[in-house]
């Protein structure tokens, strides 16, 4: 587990970290995002001890890292694998000889170093890969041995720093894939920092948002996604542009409660009346299904009663726009702008 406490950060007088509280559980992925400038690569850098916090603390499994030093820091360094943007790999060194770097500057016997590559390079899938040198591989490629390297003193924490920052998608799906696998049968515990939502929401389990050097927004991702409109909700699940279709009235919705896989047309069928989908995002997250749509609704329709069919079946609904003005038989309803 990692628990990050009150963690503070000065360069001189400028606060680059302020008060960061952030806990991953063992086995989770938590991912921490925020605009440029927000201190991500700061808090990076404090959980894998290149830099020293001013203030707060960082357990690892138990052990308060910036309270260690001399052999008990470099002995709680090991916990922590870190894999960053460009993989950093020496060009000099093949792929197996990059993975076998860390235990060869251990010390570690040499029947063991290659037992080890071999199990690395097998899990990443390179191991066809093993003698060619970092030039002769693809920029994803370079990624899993930095993974596999990331992997080789057996950490308990893998630290992604932008490890898939500038990968085409194909690449940038093979090493979530990868980040998860390591997740589920290793039980590796995985910070992963990133400016990317569709990384967040490939693999992440918890999220962060970092603004200012602060945390603004946390939780899980299923429950930001379900419960809230916030920007930071809004940013990993971004609705579609819509279809026009000026004679509907457009409502937004978005997925909160447990949902049958029918629920629109269950809604359509209580409502009596058709619904119109006008745009709509629906994906699977930590085993729950999460979704904003808009749709396009007969506007005679109560916007009370629409609003309560709606939240029956797990989903909130709120009217988008302005409401289509059309003159009503008996109504007195207005057709003012909804807010
Ligand atoms: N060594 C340093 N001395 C002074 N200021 C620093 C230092 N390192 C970082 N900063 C400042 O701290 C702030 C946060 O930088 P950081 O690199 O952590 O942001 P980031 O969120 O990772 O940004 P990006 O997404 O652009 O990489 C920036 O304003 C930066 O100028």
């Amino acid at each position: 587990m990692i628990e990050i406490s009150g963690l503070t950060k000065r360069y001189g007088a400028t606060t680059v970290l302020d008060g960061i509280d952030l806990r991953v559980e063992d086995g989770r992925i938590a991912a921490v995002v925020g605009p440029s400038g927000a201190g991500k690569s700061t808090l990076a850098r404090c959980v894998n001890l290149l830099e020293r916090p001013t203030s707060g603390s960082i357990s690892v499994s138990g052990a308060d890292l910036a309270a260690l030093s001399g052999r008990d820091l470099r002995r709680a360094r090991q916990q922590i694998g870190t894999v960053f943007q460009a993989a950093n790999l020496l060009r000099r060194l093949t792929a197996a000889q990059n993975v076998a770097l860390p235990m060869r500057n251990q010390g570690l016997p040499e029947n063991e170093v290659r037992r080890r590559v071999g199990d690395l390079l097998e899990r990443v899938g390179m191991m066809h890969r093993a003698n060619h040198y970092p030039s002769q591989l693809s920029g994803g490629q370079r990624q899993r041995i930095g993974i596999a390297r990331g992997l080789a003193l057996k950490p308990s924490v893998l630290l992604s720093d932008e490890a898939t920052s500038g990968l085409d998608p194909n690449s940038t799906r093979a090493i979530l894939a990868l980040l998860t696998e390591l997740r589920d049968d290793l039980g590796v515990t995985i910070l992963v920092i990133t400016h990317e939502m569709d990384v967040v929401r490939g693999i992440a389990d918890h999220v962060a948002q970092l603004d200012h050097g602060r945390i603004v927004e946390q939780g899980s991702v299923a429950d930001i996604v379900r419960r809230s409109d916030s920007p930071l909700a809004t940013a990993l699940l971004p609705m579609p542009p819509v279809v026009a279709a000026p004679e509907l009235r457009q409502w937004r919705l978005r997925l909160e409660g447990e949902v049958s896989p029918f629920w629109l047309a269950e809604v359509s069928r209580d409502l009596g009346s058709d619904v119109a989908v006008l745009a709509a995002l629906i994906e699977e997250s930590s085993q729950v299904p999460v979704g904003r749509l808009t749709v396009g609704l007969d506007p005679t329709l109560d916007e009370k009663e629409v609003a309560e069919r709606f939240r029956s079946h797990g989903v909130v609904a709120e009217p988008a726009g302005p409401a289509v003005l059309r003159a009503v038989a008996g109504s007195s309803r207005s057709a003012e702008p909804a807010a």
